[in-house]
């Protein structure tokens, strides 16, 4: 297998940009498959950067694997490599945050359900998520790298330091837990903290809770001041509706002087379902 992998020393890293690279063939394995096989499956890789998790999904057995670069210098380079001159490698110069992925899918070739697998800029990483969270229909399981207080965020349960708004949007639709932690050394070069690797596996259909939107209102106001009690914190929210916000709690069977952090994954789509009527 031919590797045309850059040398960090080709490209020294972009600080704004997030970059942080990984060389390690084994940790790249891993990540590459932390979410499963993806053999014959259609990727998306979100920051490529100088290749190295690109070369293994490539030696996986990817059959289309979408990249989105925003630094030209690593774009043009994955441009001249064989798979991308052959089709099954599709190169985007673009900023991720503005991409319509159905779109490039589409315009690639690619099947879904898709899956993306990165290591994320951290400045990115978090809207990223919640961008694909809400995406219902083409996005298969992710294995996404973080900085290890985010990874712990996505996955955290109820009672637990991390659990909030995001551990709330991932579990509506997608089981969550943490496949890999690396310590800065395993990057060139070193970031300040710890990463670990995120794989978030889609529930079956009937499992998914379909109001993200709301879902999102009500955990971001009960855990904007998650130190409140439940009727204080959610007073504001309850207001833009017209409805009483211990009214609104006690009609789901919560008491109003909990804290959001004691709430399950079911109380708040049912506190999303009620929102959503009134
Ligand atoms: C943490 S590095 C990971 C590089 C490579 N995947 C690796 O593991 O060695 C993040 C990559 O994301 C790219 N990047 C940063 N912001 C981006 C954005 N908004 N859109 C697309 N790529 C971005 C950076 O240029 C960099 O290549």
């Amino acid at each position: 297998m031919t590797d045309n992998t850059p040398r960090f020393t080709e490209a020294p890293a972009r600080k704004a940009l997030g970059q942080h690279f990984l060389f390690d063939p084994d940790i790249l394995r891993r990540t590459a498959l932390a979410a499963g096989p993806v053999e014959d499956r259609t990727v998306i890789e979100v920051g490529p950067g100088p290749g190295g998790l690109t070369r293994a999904l490539l030696n996986e057995g990817a059959a289309k694997l979408i990249c989105v670069e925003a630094d030209e210098r690593f774009a043009s380079a994955l441009e001249a490599w064989p798979e991308a001159v052959n089709g099954r490698l599709c190169v985007y110069q673009r900023d991720a945050r503005k991409i319509n992925w159905a779109s490039i899918i589409e315009e690639s070739g690619g099947s879904t359900p898709v899956m993306i697998i990165a290591n994320l800029p951290y400045n990115v990483g978090t809207p990223l998520l919640v961008d694909w969270l809400k995406t219902g229909d083409w996005r298969g399981e992710m294995a996404l790298m973080f900085q290890k207080e985010v990874a712990e965020r996505i996955v955290a349960g109820p009672g637990t330091p991390h659990y909030g708004r995001l551990a709330v949007l991932t579990h509506a639709v997608c089981e969550a837990h943490i496949a890999l932690t690396l310590p800065p050394g395993a990057f060139r070069p070193p970031p300040k903290v710890e990463s670990a690797v995120a794989v978030l596996t889609p529930l079956q259909p009937d499992k998914r809770f379909a109001d993200l939107a709301t879902l999102e209102k009500v955990s971001t106001a009960a855990f904007g001041q998650r130190r409140k009690m439940l009727r204080a914190s959610l007073k504001a929210l309850a207001k833009t509706r017209g409805i009483d916000a211990t009214e609104w709690l006690e009609a789901c069977n919560i008491d109003p002087t909990a804290r959001a952090e004691t709430l399950t994954q079911q109380e708040f789509r049912t506190l999303a379902e009620t929102l959503a009527r009134a």
